[in-house]
């Protein structure tokens, strides 16, 4: 049998930390089987570099990782590892490229404003890095995220902490009325393949063609406006609310995934918030380059080049704005960092979720947990997490150790919806109409839009429609649970949807199955009640429902999105594995550094590479993989039993700890099975080499603890330098090596 390559992403901050230990012991236990673990490049720095690698000397140039995995995704054999990486904001942008600079590569800055040629074609190549970039492109399938039975199991024996819910509490989710994109969207299915036109009409008559879209037939278009006037006073309310009611103020927004219409949103609060200063700068600040879009870290960025009287004028204005204003959540209370600051550090998914595990408390600039208004413009997909919160109100809080699970199949195939939408998202410069023509000029649908709107137009294939049911009705047969399809009756696009669903679903075999359609309230509701029963409900939702809650689910249920299955089956047949739902941790690069301590835990990891191998075990015939994956997982399980999974804490194990038990679990497992006697053979004295040295490399892994640990880079590390610091056992490196 040939070699059989398995490529596993290098990403960025804690995953990639955890990498430079894991994939070491995930490459000798595999070569066994004759397959071959190739690390590929898709951090952001490795990006960056590679979008500019024409401008660099050959010695410094790097493989585009993401363009070779991108195409490798049309393959029935590709078979990926996908850690999480960075979605990059303007902030962490910035920050990546400075770094490089000061490593010696010579790249562009990124250009505040584009005038000549070569500052365009420079925007443009760091336009395509910008937020969620690799996803897009690697997903070329629909999602399967789930909760495995044993880590289900486990969380149930070891419940996390979940803060306790008050009927009095004031938290409530805030959105708007009127005026956001789902009180605009129109949505049509296409009778035929064509291209339509997008196109702005002025009011006097004159058209700027904004862009042509290629469509196929049965593809389901959509276009929908946010006003930018409704969503300033909308702000502006939600403040003064918060105020008078003496609560919190907080923003989450997904800047990342809606890279392009977030950010626009995102700098509106800034704006609105602080008004005054702005009201009173705004000029200077477009003069020095301030972008409220970045947040208020812009402003403290940019006005380090005035003179020191100018910038306490403007820090006393920031200042005298939180007299009159609610007081605004932190991100980081000791360090003076709020909601406001980066658009990248309060992301909807996660915040949201963490918020409602903390009693519905957010925390304030004492570093107190306070109640808050928590404000999601876009009302389409915000009013779920008000009915969380209600359910939380008059139930209490979830209970990790008797509550069921909620599964997510999710439509992303073809950057379905929001996922392609970034081409097609478009700041409005003056009054008029957007609108969209068909290809014999038949107007498809169109919007009055007012200067400073935001337009949009989201696409979704039908053949990414067509597996997304499939796989739906394939999970609920699966594990025999009941599957809600949330689509939203009052939603244009869901009921295009809907006409599809109710039709492709003749094509499977219903019998025996429970399947629903529901609107997004009622699948909530219906889900909620459910599991405080016990029960499982998989949730069949659009894209931004399942990044919305594949990640509050999971956090209520197992404390983190990071022990959760996920799976992309490509539509070509190949198969990515994902490592968790949720993000890169930033947090914990900062706690490796000061005191060399990494508390990721790489579970994710571990079930991912065990279904990556029992998929080469299915479709390549490779047997060793099939018993790879048999001896992974039960040494995962074993792992969870004995709760060897990191802890929060420096003087416990953390991640390389973690790694060594499940290594040594796994060749245990190995050694005892009698499926495939030469894999026996093999790894029965390295089964016994760790066990009897589990003291040693415990010993030798708690000695580098308590340090400073030095990573020569953040964005673009030393790899040389974060294996030997996540490898710091030498006694468990000469024990994988004699394999
Ligand atoms: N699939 C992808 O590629 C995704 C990428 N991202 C990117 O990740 C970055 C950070 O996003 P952010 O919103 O801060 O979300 P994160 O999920 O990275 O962080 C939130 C918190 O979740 C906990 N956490 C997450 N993963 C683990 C893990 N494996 N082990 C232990 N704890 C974990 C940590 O909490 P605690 O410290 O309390 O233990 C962490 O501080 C952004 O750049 C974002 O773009 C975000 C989502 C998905
Ligand atoms: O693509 C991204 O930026 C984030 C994705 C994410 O959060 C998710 O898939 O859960
Ligand atoms: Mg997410």
């Amino acid at each position: 049998m040939s070699k059989q390559t398995i490529y596993y992403t290098l990403t960025d901050e804690a995953p990639a930390l955890a990498t430079a230990s894991l994939l070491p012991i995930f490459s000798s236990f595999a070569k066994e089987a004759d397959i071959e673990l190739k690390l590929t490049d898709i951090s952001l720095a490795g990006r960056i570099l590679a979008a500019f690698s024409d401008r660099l000397p050959e010695d410094q140039r790097v493989e585009d990782g993401l363009s070779f995995l991108g195409e490798l995704t049309a393959e029935p054999t590709a078979n990926f590892i996908k850690l999480p990486n960075i979605s990059a904001s303007i902030p962490q942008l910035n920050a990546a490229i400075k770094e490089l600079q000061g490593q010696g590569y010579d790249i562009p800055s990124y250009p505040e404003k584009a005038t000549s040629d070569e500052e365009k074609d420079t925007l443009a190549r760091y336009a395509k890095l910008l937020g969620s970039a690799v996803n897009p492109v690697l997903r070329q399938g629909n999602s399967d995220r789930r909760a495995p039975a044993a880590v289900k199991a486990f969380a149930r024996k070891h419940p996390h902490s979940m803060g306790e819910w008050k009927k009095t509490s004031q938290t409530h989710a805030d959105y708007m009325r009127d005026g956001d994109f789902f009180s605009s969207e129109q949505s049509i299915t296409m009778d035929k393949a064509q291209d339509v036109r997008i196109e702005f009409v002025d009011k006097s008559g004159n058209i700027e063609l904004k862009k042509t879209l290629p469509l196929l037939e049965g593809e389901v278009l959509d276009g929908m406006r946010m006003s930018a006037s409704k969503l300033r006073s909308f702000f502006e309310q939600s403040l003064e609310e918060a105020k008078d009611a003496g609560i919190m103020w907080s923003l989450h927004v997904k800047a990342t995934m809606m890279k392009v219409s977030h950010p626009i949103v995102f700098g509106h609060a800034v704006t609105v918030f602080y008004k005054e200063v702005w009201d009173k700068f705004g000029d200077l600040f477009d003069q020095i380059g301030v972008n409220p879009n970045n947040g208020l870290g812009s402003v403290y960025d940019k006005i380090k080049s005035l003179p020191q009287s100018q910038q306490d004028d403007i820090l006393q204005a920031i200042h005298d704005c939180y007299e009159h204003r609610p007081e605004i959540a932190m991100v980081d209370s000791v360090r003076g960092i709020t909601n406001l600051h980066v658009p990248s550090d309060v992301i909807v998914d996660a915040s949201m979720p963490a918020m409602i595990r903390n009693s519905g408390k957010m925390w304030g600039r004492d570093g107190k947990p306070k109640d808050t208004k928590a404000v999601m413009p876009e009302s389409t997909y915000a009013r779920i997490y008000q009915e969380v919160i209600n359910f939380c109100k008059t139930n209490g809080a979830f209970d990790p150790t008797t509550m069921g699970t909620v599964p997510n199949v999710g439509l992303m195939a073809q950057k379905a919806e929001e996922y392609g939408s970034h081409d097609k998202t478009f700041e409005v410069k003056q009054d008029g109409t957007m609108r969209v023509l068909d290809a014999a000029g038949n107007v498809l649908m169109q919007h009055d839009v007012e200067k400073g709107d935001i337009w949009r137009a989201c696409q979704t294939k039908d053949a990414a429609i067509k597996d997304w049911v499939k796989l739906g009705v394939t999970r609920a047969r699966n594990s025999d649970t009941p599957a809600v399809f949330w689509l939203d009756a009052e939603r244009a696009h869901d009921n295009e949807l809907r006409k599809k669903v109710e039709l492709y679903l003749k094509d499977h075999d219903l019998e025996g199955l429970d399947i629903r359609i529901m609107s997004y309230n009622e699948a909530i509701r219906f889900s909620m009640e459910r599991i405080i029963r016990g029960q499982d409900t998989i949730s069949v939702t659009g894209n931004v429902l399942r990044d919305y809650l594949t990640d509050l689910f999971p956090i209520m249920e197992l404390g983190t999105s990071a022990k959760m299955l996920s799976i992309v089956p490509m539509l070509n047949g190949g198969g990515m594995y994902e490592t968790g739902a949720g993000g890169s941790a930033p947090k914990h690069v900062q706690q490796l550094q000061e005191e060399n301590y990494l508390r990721w835990d790489s579970l994710g990891e571990f079930l991912a590479t065990a279904v990556s191998f029992e998929e080469l075990g299915i479709k390549q015939g490779n047997k060793k993989a099939t018993v790879l994956a048999k001896c992974l997982d039960k040494a995962t399980g074993k792992l969870l039993e004995n709760n060897k999974s990191p802890s929060r804490k420096i003087g416990d194990i953390d991640n390389r700890g973690s790694h060594f038990y499940l290594a040594m679990y796994w060749a245990q497992e190995l050694a005892a099975q009698s499926e495939d006697s030469t894999l026996a053979q093999k790894f029965a004295p390295l089964a016994k080499q760790l066990t009897d040295n589990e003291a040693t490399i415990l010993a030798e892994l708690a000695a580098v603890q308590g340090k400073p640990a030095n990573l020569n880079g953040y964005y673009h590390m030393d790899l040389e330098e974060i294996f030997k610091v996540m490898r710091p056992s030498q006694t468990f490196n000469a024990a994988l090596e004699s394999l």
